[in-house]
C-alpha cells in the first residue's frame, strides 16, 4: 500500500485564504489538513479523525452561519476542539438538566465527574462550554482575544463553583460526594477552603464574587474606569432606550481590547467612514462634521484658498491628491487590517437623494447637487443588483457622509468700481447654461465588468474588479488583486483587455495613486460633454472670488477641476489638431471674462491663426487688439518684459516683493506715495499673456521669443504677469528646453506621438488620449497627470458672454504694445552679411528652391558663406533643415518675402494688412484720446535704480508702464 510521504505531505502550499471561492475542493482539504504529520497513525485512527473533523466541519460551518457568516483562514481554523466543547457542552446538559443524573452508568458517570468537580456549578457549565466553542468556530484567528475569554470564563467557573461552595457550607474536600455535589465540588472546596480558614464564610463569598466580576471584565473586555459606562450602556439597551453617546466600538459583538480600541473603526461592522477618519487626523478637527455643514465652511473662507494652490480642488469637497501641498491621504493613518467587505468607494445616492438633486435643480441652484451625486460615483460591484438602479439605493458603504446641499453663493459680493467711476457687472450665470446630468453608470460599463472580469477568469488572474468611478469620456475600473498575486499579471494583459472591450485606448495606472488597486482607464462608449457652466457653478469655483480662477473641467471620478492660473504661473497647452486646445483656450478666456473685472485682470491674446479668438476683439479686459501678425506677438512678448521690469521697480520703490501683497496695503490705504507725486495708487491688474500657437512666434522670431518667454517666465510671477502658450506642434524647435524649464504647468491634449507627450509632459500618456477635449492636466510641482476632460463653452456662449462685458465698458487699447514696436537692431549673428542675407533670401523665396550651389553661382560666393546663408535662412524659417545633397525645403511663400525682409532688416513689416481696419481705427481713436497723460510712474521712479534693462534700446522713449494699463 502505497503511503505518502511526510515530506511530500507538509510540503503542500499553504495557500493563503481569500475567500474568493474559486479554489478547488482539494485545495481546500490540503488547506485544512493539520499541520501534524497524522499519515503516522494506523488506518484506524485516521479514518476516526477524518471522521471526527468531517462531522466538526459540518457543525462548525452550521455555527458560522448563525447570524452573520462568516469565513476564517483555513489554516487558522479550531474545528476538532470546538467539536469537543459542544459534545461536553450536551453530555453535561444530557445529565444535569435532562433528568439522566445518576440514570445508569452514563448518568452516574457523568454526573459523579461533573457534579463532583463543579458541584451544583456542573449545570452552568454548558452554557460556558458554548461560549467557548462558538469562539472557536467562528474566530479562531483572534487568538489573542480567545485567550482573554478562555481565561475569563476559567476565572467564572472558579468564582461559580466557590460561590455554590460558601452557599453550601464549605464542606471540606474529603466531605461525601452529595455534599461536594450540593455545594461547588472539587473545584469550589480548593478554591474557598483555603480561604474560609483565614477570612471566614463572609469573606469568602466577596472574594468570591469579587473574582467572579473580574471574571466579567475579563471577559468583555471592560478596563475598570469604564465600568459604570458599561453598566449604563447596558441598562439602556435593555430597557430600549438611544444611549447618550455613540456606543463603544465593538468587533463582532465582544468589546475589543484597551489597547484595540483605538483602532475600532478598523472592525467595525457599520460602515466605516475611512478617508474621513483620516481627514480627522490630519486636519485636528473634525472634518465630516466640515462636510455636513458646508455653509459654515464657506462663510469662514477668506479667498486665501486660491493663492495658494494652482489646482484648487475637485469637487468631491476635498483638495486633489495630485496638489503638493495638500496630504490628503495620509498613508500613515491607513488602516492595518482593513476589513475586506468594506470598499473605498463611495455609495450610490438613495433615491431620497436623487429626488433631492432635482428639486435642488429645480430651485435654481444648478449642478450643486450633481456635484454631490457626483462624489458617490465610484460604486462598489460586489453588492451591486442591476435591477435596483432605477429604483432603490444599492446597499453600499459610503466613504464619506453626502454633504449637505449648498446654498446658492453670490458670484462677488461686493460692488464693482472700475476707475473712473464706472460701475461693472459681471455676466450672469445664465450666460452658460448647466449640461445635462451626468450619468453614474450605464449599461455600457456593466459590459466592460463583465468583459474584465472574463478576461481575468479566462487568464486565471486571481483578480476581481472591485469598483468604478465614470468620468465624462473615461470610467476608471478598479481591479484588486488576490493576496501573492503579481500586478504584473494584470498589466501584462493589457492587450487582451483591450480586445475584451474592443478598444485600443486602454490605459493602465498601477497603482491607482493613493490606493492599493489597479486602475483600468476605458473610454466611454455613451461620452458626456463636460459644460464650463457646470464647472463654474461648482462648489470650489465658486468658494473663491479670485479672479485667474478657471474653469478646467471634470476628472476621472467626475469631479469638477478648477484651476488657479496665477498660481500654475505659466501654462503650456499643447496637442495635435483637433484634440481640443482653442476649447480650452475658449474656456479659460470664458471664465476670466465671467469672473475678473477689467480692473483685476488683463489681457494680450496672439492669434496667428486668425481665427481662434477673434471672437473676443474688443472685449475691454485686452489691452491691444488681438495680434495677429507673429512679428508683432514677439515684440508684444519684448513690451511684457519691459512691462514686468517696470512693474518690478514700481513694486521695489515700495517695499514689495509681490503685487498680490501690493494690491492688498493699496486697498487697504497702507501705501503712500512719495511727497510731491500725483500719483493715485491703483492695484495692478494681473496681465495674462495667451498665445494661441507658439510655433508661429517661434518660426518667425525664435531667438527673440525665446528671450522673451524665458525672461517673463522666470520672473513674472511676483509681478502677476502670466502665460499660456498653446501649441499644435510639440516639437523640441517649437517648445524649446528653455522655454519648457520655465513653464511649469502642463495641459497635454491628444498628441500624435509619443514623442510629443514626452515634450509636453516629460513621460508617455498623451498619444493614448482620445481627442475632443480628453486631456492630461500636470499641474506645477505635480508629477503625476490628471486626466480630465476639458469643458466646453460654445460660440453662442462666448458670444453672448462677449456682449455683454462690451457692453459694460468699451475696451481701450494702449497703442505702445504692438503698434509702436521698439527699433529693432539687426541680429548680431548677420553681421556684416546683411545684404547678402537679402539676395539670397529673395532668390530662394523667389525660386522655391534651397540649394547652397545655387546660392553660390548666383551670388558669386564660397562654398562656405553660401552656407552661412543657408544656416541663416533656416535659422530665420525660410527654408527647413539640411536633407543631404536634396535642396531644402522652402517654408516662406513669395508673398510673405516683404514681411520676412523686413524683420531681418529690422524694420517694421511693410505690409501691416494683418490688423482689421477696426483695431486700427481703435487704435487711432485711443491714440487720440491719449488716455494715459503723463507718465507719473515713470515721474515717481525717477532717480531710483532701474531694473537690467536687457533690451537695450527699447526704452528710449520711455512711455512703458504699467500704470496706464488701466487708464490711470
Ligand atoms: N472639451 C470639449 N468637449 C467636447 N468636445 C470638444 C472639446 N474640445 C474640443 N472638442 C471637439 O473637438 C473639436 C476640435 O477642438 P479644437 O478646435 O479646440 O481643437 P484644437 O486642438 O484647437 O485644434 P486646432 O489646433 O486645429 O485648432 C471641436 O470642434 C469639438 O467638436
Amino acid at each position: 500500500m502505497a503511503t505518502r510521504t511526510p515530506s511530500g505531505n507538509s510540503k503542500a502550499p499553504a495557500r493563503s485564504s481569500s475567500g474568493t471561492g474559486s479554489r478547488s475542493k482539494s485545495t481546500k482539504t490540503a488547506k485544512s489538513a493539520p499541520a501534524s504529520p497524522v499519515h503516522d497513525f494506523p488506518l484506524p485512527v485516521r479514518m476516526i479523525r477524518s471522521a471526527w473533523m468531517g462531522i466538526a466541519r459540518v457543525v462548525a460551518g452550521a455555527f458560522r452561519k448563525i447570524g452573520r457568516d462568516v469565513h476564517p483562514p483555513y489554516e487558522v481554523r479550531r474545528d476538532g476542539t470546538g467539536l469537543f466543547l459542544v459534545i461536553l457542552a450536551m453530555v453535561i446538559a444530557s445529565v444535569e438538566w435532562w433528568g439522566l443524573r445518576g440514570v445508569g452508568w452514563y448518568g452516574t458517570f457523568v454526573h459523579s465527574v461533573a457534579g463532583g468537580t463543579f458541584g451544583f456549578m456542573a449545570a452552568f457549565m454548558p452554557p460556558i462550554l458554548l461560549v467557548g466553542a462558538v469562539r472557536l468556530f467562528r474566530w479562531p484567528e483572534e487568538h489573542r482575544a480567545n485567550n482573554r475569554v478562555g481565561i475569563g470564563l476559567a476565572l467564572l467557573t472558579v468564582a461559580g463553583a466557590g460561590i455554590a461552595h460558601v452557599v453550601g457550607g464549605i464542606p471540606a474536600l474529603n466531605a461525601p460526594f452529595d455534599e461536594l455535589w450540593a455545594a461547588g465540588g472539587v473545584l469550589g472546596a480548593l478554591a474557598t477552603v483555603p480561604l474560609a480558614g483565614l477570612i471566614k464564610a463572609p469573606g469568602t463569598m466577596v472574594a468570591m464574587i469579587a473574582l467572579a466580576l473580574l471574571s466579567l471584565m475579563i471577559l468583555t473586555a471592560t478596563p475598570l474606569k469604564q465600568v459604570p459606562a458599561r453598566i449604563r450602556e447596558g441598562y439602556d439597551k435593555l430597557m430600549g432606550q438611544a444611549p447618550d453617546e455613540a456606543p463603544a466600538p465593538t468587533r463582532r459583538g465582544v468589546k475589543l481590547d484597551a489597547e484595540e480600541h483605538d483602532q475600532s473603526y478598523l472592525y467595525d461592522e457599520l460602515p466605516a467612514p475611512k478617508k474621513p477618519r483620516k481627514k480627522t487626523r490630519l486636519f485636528g478637527k473634525d472634518r465630516d462634521a466640515d462636510a455636513l455643514d458646508s455653509t459654515e465652511d464657506l462663510a469662514g473662507y477668506t479667498g486665501d484658498v486660491a493663492y495658494d494652490k494652482a489646482v484648487i480642488t475637485d469637487d468631491h469637497g476635498l483638495p486633489l491628491a495630485q496638489d503638493p501641498s495638500v496630504d490628503l491621504y495620509d498613508e500613515s493613518v491607513e488602516p492595518e487590517y482593513p476589513e475586506p467587505s468594506i470598499r473605498p468607494g463611495v455609495r450610490r445616492p438613495t433615491k431620497a437623494e436623487r429626488d433631492m438633486a432635482a428639486i435642488m435643480e429645480q430651485v435654481g441652484l444648478g449642478q450643486e447637487p450633481e456635484a454631490d451625486t457626483q462624489a458617490m460615483s465610484a460604486i462598489d460591484l460586489t453588492n451591486f443588483d442591476a435591477d435596483d438602479v432605477a429604483t432603490t439605493a444599492v446597499p453600499l458603504v459610503p466613504s464619506r457622509p453626502p454633504a449637505a446641499p449648498l446654498p446658492p453663493i453670490p458670484a462677488r459680493t461686493e460692488q464693482l468700481q472700475l476707475s473712473g467711476d464706472v460701475t461693472y457687472t459681471l455676466p450672469s450665470s445664465d450666460f452658460l447654461p448647466a449640461g445635462p446630468p451626468s450619468k453614474e453608470r450605464s449599461e455600457a460599463n456593466d459590459a466592460v465588468v463583465a468583459a474584465l472580469t472574463d478576461t481575468l477568469t479566462q487568464f486565471k488572474v486571481d483578480a476581481k474588479v472591485t469598483g468604478f468611478s465614470r468620468g465624462p469620456t473615461v470610467t476608471r475600473y478598479e481591479i484588486e488583486l488576490a493576496p501573492g498575486t503579481k500586478v504584473e499579471r494584470v498589466t501584462a494583459l493589457s492587450k487582451n483587455i483591450s480586445y475584451a472591450v474592443a478598444s485600443s485606448d486602454v490605459r493602465i495606472l498601477s497603482p491607482i495613486p493613493g490606493k492599493s488597486a489597479i486602475g483600468i482607464e476605458i473610454p466611454n462608449a455613451d461620452k458626456e460633454i463636460v459644460v464650463l457652466g457646470d464647472v463654474l457653478r461648482s462648489h470650489n469655483a465658486r468658494k473663491t472670488d479670485h479672479p485667474m480662477v478657471m474653469g478646467v473641467g471634470k476628472d476621472v471620478e467626475g469631479g469638477f477641476v478648477v484651476a488657479n492660473l496665477a498660481k500654475m504661473p505659466h501654462l503650456l497647452v499643447a496637442g495635435a489638431t483637433g484634440a481640443g486646445k482653442s476649447s480650452f483656450v475658449n474656456s479659460m478666456i470664458t471664465s476670466i471674462l465671467m469672473r475678473a473685472t477689467p480692473d483685476e485682470v488683463r489681457m494680450v491674446m496672439v492669434d496667428p491663426k486668425r481665427v481662434e479668438l477673434t471672437a473676443y476683439e474688443g472685449v475691454p479686459h485686452l489691452i491691444t487688439p488681438i495680434i495677429t501678425n507673429p512679428k508683432k506677438a514677439a515684440e508684444a512678448l519684448q513690451w511684457v518684459v519691459k512691462e514686468m521690469d517696470t512693474r518690478y521697480d514700481d513694486l521695489a520703490n515700495f517695499g514689495f516683493k509681490h503685487v498680490d501683497d501690493f494690491n492688498k496695503a493699496v486697498k487697504n490705504g497702507k501705501v503712500v506715495v512719495p511727497e510731491g507725486s500725483k500719483r493715485i495708487l491703483k492695484p495692478y491688474p494681473y496681465l495674462l499673456v495667451i498665445v494661441d500657437e507658439l510655433a508661429d512666434l517661434m518660426m518667425v522670431a525664435p531667438r527673440d521669443v525665446e528671450d522673451s518667454i524665458v525672461r517673463i517666465t522666470q520672473l513674472a510671477r511676483a509681478a502677476g504677469i502670466h502665460l499660456v502658450l498653446a501649441t499644435q506642434r510639440p516639437s523640441v524647435d517649437v517648445v524649446t528646453g528653455l522655454i519648457k524649464a520655465n513653464v511649469p504647468s502642463r495641459m497635454a491634449f491628444a498628441t500624435s506621438s509619443v514623442t510629443d507627450s514626452r515634450v509636453v509632459l516629460d513621460q508617455p500618456g498623451a498619444e493614448k488620449l482620445l481627442g475632443q477635449g480628453d486631456a492630461l492636466f500636470l499641474p506645477m510641482g505635480t508629477s503625476k497627470p490628471m486626466r480630465v476632460q476639458g469643458a466646453w463653452v460654445t460660440e453662442s456662449e462666448i458670444h453672448s458672454v462677449v456682449e455683454h462685458v462690451k457692453g459694460q465698458l468699451k475696451a481701450e487699447y494702449r497703442s505702445d504694445v504692438a503698434a509702436e514696436a521698439p527699433k529693432k537692431q539687426i541680429d548680431d549673428d548677420i553681421g556684416d552679411d546683411l545684404e547678402l542675407l537679402l539676395q539670397a533670401t529673395e532668390l530662394v523665396v523667389t525660386t522655391q528652391f534651397g540649394s547652397t550651389s545655387m546660392l553660390q553661382r548666383k551670388l558669386r560666393v564660397g562654398f562656405a558663406k553660401a552656407g552661412r546663408l543657408m544656416d541663416l535662412l533656416e535659422s530665420r524659417g525660410v527654408v527647413g533643415p539640411s536633407e543631404g545633397s536634396k535642396a531644402r525645403d522652402v517654408l516662406v511663400k513669395p508673398d510673405d518675402l516683404p514681411a520676412v525682409l523686413a524683420a531681418m532688416r529690422g524694420d517694421d513689416s511693410p505690409v501691416d494688412d494683418v490688423v482689421p481696419t477696426a483695431q486700427e481705427a481703435a487704435l487711432a481713436e485711443n491714440a487720440n484720446a491719449n488716455h494715459y497723460g503723463t507718465d507719473l510712474v515713470a515721474e515717481d521712479l525717477d532717480g531710483y535704480v532701474q531694473a537690467v534693462d536687457y533690451h537695450d534700446g527699447a526704452d528710449d522713449d520711455g512711455s512703458e508702464d504699467a500704470w496706464n494699463l488701466t487708464g490711470r
